[in-house]
């Protein structure tokens, strides 16, 4: 059974927040908002309930925009992040015991300080089109092999 997980792109325009991951899955890397989705709740509930607690943002409109899956050579637990983005939101910009968030110009994401997967489908989510990927992992930083195709509908 896949591990459900969300990933939130907040856009401002030109701009786009990401979070610098201070602990855990991920730590040391740039990335969108999001994490495990409880029993209780839906895939989109899950976004925004952690986008709320890992950078003080609160938004009820999210936009699916993609499915990306992931193998990790050995370990048999395949992660199944559904990718949402909004331009909708209100409250402030807050650091969390997760994320040290930052706002970055399209133009000049740090793909080289966040996970290798997302210099292959941040361009297709830059141009709006919505995408559906499989990533084959060795370790965290290689990727064996991947399949990334635009979709027109999630
Ligand atoms: C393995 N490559 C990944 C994983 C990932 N996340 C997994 C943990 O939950 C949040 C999203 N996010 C990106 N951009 N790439």
């Amino acid at each position: 059974m896949n591990k459900i997980l969300t990933l939130v792109l907040v856009r401002d325009g030109k701009r786009i927040l990401l979070g610098m991951k201070k602990r855990g899955f991920g730590e040391g890397r740039w990335n969108g908002f999001g994490g495990k989705v409880e029993k209780q709740e839906t895939i989109i509930d899950g976004a925004k309930r952690e986008l709320r607690e890992e950078c003080g943002l609160v938004s009820n409109i999210l936009e699916k925009i993609g499915l990306l899956k992931f193998e990790f050579v050995g370990d048999p637990q395949l992660l199944e992040v559904h990718v949402f983005t909004t331009e909708q939101f209100t409250g402030a910009v807050e650091e969390s015991s997760e994320m040290r968030p930052e706002w970055f110009d399209t133009t000049n994401i740090p793909f080289d300080k966040m996970w290798p997967d997302d210099k292959l489908w941040f361009p297709l989510y830059l141009k709006g089109q919505k995408f559906s990927g499989y990533f084959l992992f060795q370790g965290h930083d290689n990727i064996l092999k991947y399949t990334l195709d635009e979709v027109d509908d999630l």
